[in-house]
């Protein structure tokens, strides 16, 4: 096969600047390890100016993660760039990444500053974090809305000044396919020694074409790949790493070119991911969405039968999405239970697969077959790491036609009982009502309030997903039960209780 293409994993830092998304440090540990094992090679930790916690993960991830280059985001200044240092210096294969714009538009209203000034600036932050460590990411921002002659002499300078990976981000989603592959075919032409470095393309997918944007730049020489998991990122997101891997594997007669990802691997990192940062995967999505695999008409199912191939072009083995072989039920036991999580890409300790056992066992008194939809349900609260520190003993609800919604509560906190009633317009609005009652009332906002019946049937498991907000950071919160009034409560408390433990008695 043909030269390597590198997978530079952002999901951590550019995935999480996807709107209400949030993870905190053993969150992202949890998602670092896993590309890790998926075998990404460059896991951008964060951008460690940005706050004390996105400082604190990356510097997690720096002293455990093992295997892939660790990089953080630094902006062209000296500041940024020395606390970038400060948490990845005790990684075992360290990367300084460096941006700043090039586009006239970004110039001139964004940093206020001549073509002049910002090159002597990227090529001083280049030559600053030089002092630290031999890998240099340099990214010239907004790169295919720059001129073409003024960003050649920009990566030319960054090259001289020490940068050993230039990015060309395509960053709000304005190339097509065509048109970026000639650019980046260019910028070969042009720029001097630009062999002598790794070229990288960071794709958004405003119109939908981050994927074969960065595809069209592969095939024009780039080899390397920014993507993140599921396609997460800034507003509609970055190229989707598992189809940008499984394009450049599928049509490996057309590329030649190869990465190191381990492809089993591929569906369980984006169920991970999905979990852990709340954002569904929609049922059509390539490659890892439920419907990929999924075969409807009658012709299709016929040819599938007699032969895989006539209409699938990947085998979903390959990718790791699980067969179901085993039937879990009631009276299944804790090595199946394992097994299958694991197969759907959640590890579990032994203390967390203890509660994620017990409910999964009173799930199962209640339904016949307990589906992986079911499981995944299930054990998500237990994966988002939290302490919660209110529990729930009891709730009575009160709801018609023609009365009032009325909720009783009743919450535990270190073995303190807190009680309280309350109406609303409706029974989850009034056990709501009633939990902030309860609390002594807090600063905490509602944005967001999904139910999803989890499979088919009477018996269907109904889970609740609501967003809160405090300040600027979004915290989510997930209850899964048979009776939906308890799965909402139980949603609401698990997102209250996070924002405790991250904040503390102030949201209060
Ligand atoms: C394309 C991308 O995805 S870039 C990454 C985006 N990610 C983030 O922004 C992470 C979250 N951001 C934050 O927490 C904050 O914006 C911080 C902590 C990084 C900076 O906060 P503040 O210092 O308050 O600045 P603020 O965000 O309001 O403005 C950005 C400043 O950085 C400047 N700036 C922007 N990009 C760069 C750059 N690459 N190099 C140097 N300066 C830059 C802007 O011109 C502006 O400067 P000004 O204050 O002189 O006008
Ligand atoms: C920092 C750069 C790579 C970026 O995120 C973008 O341009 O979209």
């Amino acid at each position: 096969m043909g030269e390597q293409v590198y997978i530079f994993d952002t999901t951590l830092r550019d995935g999480e600047q996807s709107p209400g998304v949030s993870l905190n440090t053993e969150e992202k540990l949890r998602i670092a390890r896993q590309l890790a094992r998926l075998n990404v090679d460059v896991i951008e930790a964060g951008f460690p100016v940005a706050s004390p916690g996105d400082f604190e993960a990356v510097q997690a991830i720096a002293r455990e993660v093992q295997g892939p280059v660790i990089c953080g985001l630094a902006r062209a200044n000296y500041a940024d760039i020395d606390r970038a240092w400060e948490a990845l210096k005790e990684a075992q294969r360290p990367r300084i990444h460096l941006f700043i714009a090039t586009s006239d538009i970004h110039l001139k209203h964004k940093l206020r500053k001549s073509r002049e000034e910002v090159l002597q600036l990227a090529a001083a932050a280049i030559r600053h974090a030089r002092q630290y460590t031999s890998d240099i990411e340099f990214s010239a921002e907004d790169a295919s809305r720059s001129d073409i002659n003024y960003l050649c002499e920009v990566v030319e300078a960054a090259i001289e000044a020490g940068a050993t990976v230039i990015n060309i981000p395509d960053t709000v989603g304005y190339a097509v396919p065509m048109e970026f592959g000639e650019f980046i075919g260019t910028i070969r032409q042009r720029v001097k020694n630009i062999d002598q470095v790794t070229i990288s393309v960071h794709c958004h997918n405003d119109l939908g074409l981050a994927v074969a944007n960065s595809l069209a730049a592969v095939a024009a020489g780039a080899n390397q790949v920014e993507v993140a998991v599921n396609g997460l990122g800034e507003r509609a997101g970055n190229a989707a790493l598992e189809e940008i891997v499984m394009a450049l594997y599928t049509k490996r007669s057309f590329y030649r070119r190869e990465t190191g990802i381990k492809y089993d691997e591929l569906y369980r990192t984006s169920r991970m991911v999905s979990s852990l940062t709340g954002m569904q995967v929609q049922h059509n999505k390539a490659v890892v969405g439920k419907n990929a695999f999924l075969h409807e008409s009658g012709i299709h199912q016929d040819g599938v039968l007699k032969e895989r191939t006539t209409y699938e072009i990947m085998n979903p083995q390959l990718i790791g999405v699980p067969q179901e072989t085993i039937v879990l039920g009631k009276h299944s036991g804790r090595h199946a239970l394992r097994e299958r999580l694991a197969e759907l890409g959640y590890m579990m300790a032994d203390e967390e697969l203890d509660k994620a056992f017990a409910r999964f066992k009173d799930i199962a008194d209640r339904k016949k077959e307990v589906t992986d939809l079911d499981l995944e349900a299930l054990v998500k609260n237990e994966i988002r790491i939290s302490k919660d520190l209110y529990h729930l003993s009891y709730l009575h609800v009160f709801s018609g036609t023609n009365i009032v919604p009325t909720a009783t509560i009743g919450l535990k906190r270190n073995g303190l009982k807190y009680e309280e009633a309350a109406c609303g317009d409706g029974p989850v609005d009034a056990a709501y009502k009633a939990i902030d009652k309860a609390l002594g009332g807090h600063h905490v906002a509602l944005v967001d309030y999904n139910l999803n019946a989890i499979t088919g049937g009477k018996d269907a498991l109904g889970e609740v997903m609501v967003r809160v907000q405090y300040k600027d950071k979004y915290f989510i919160g997930r209850g899964v039960s048979t009776d939906v009034i308890e799965a909402s409560v139980k949603a609401y408390l698990n997102a209250l209780n996070k924002v405790l433990q991250e904040v503390g008695e102030d949201a209060l």
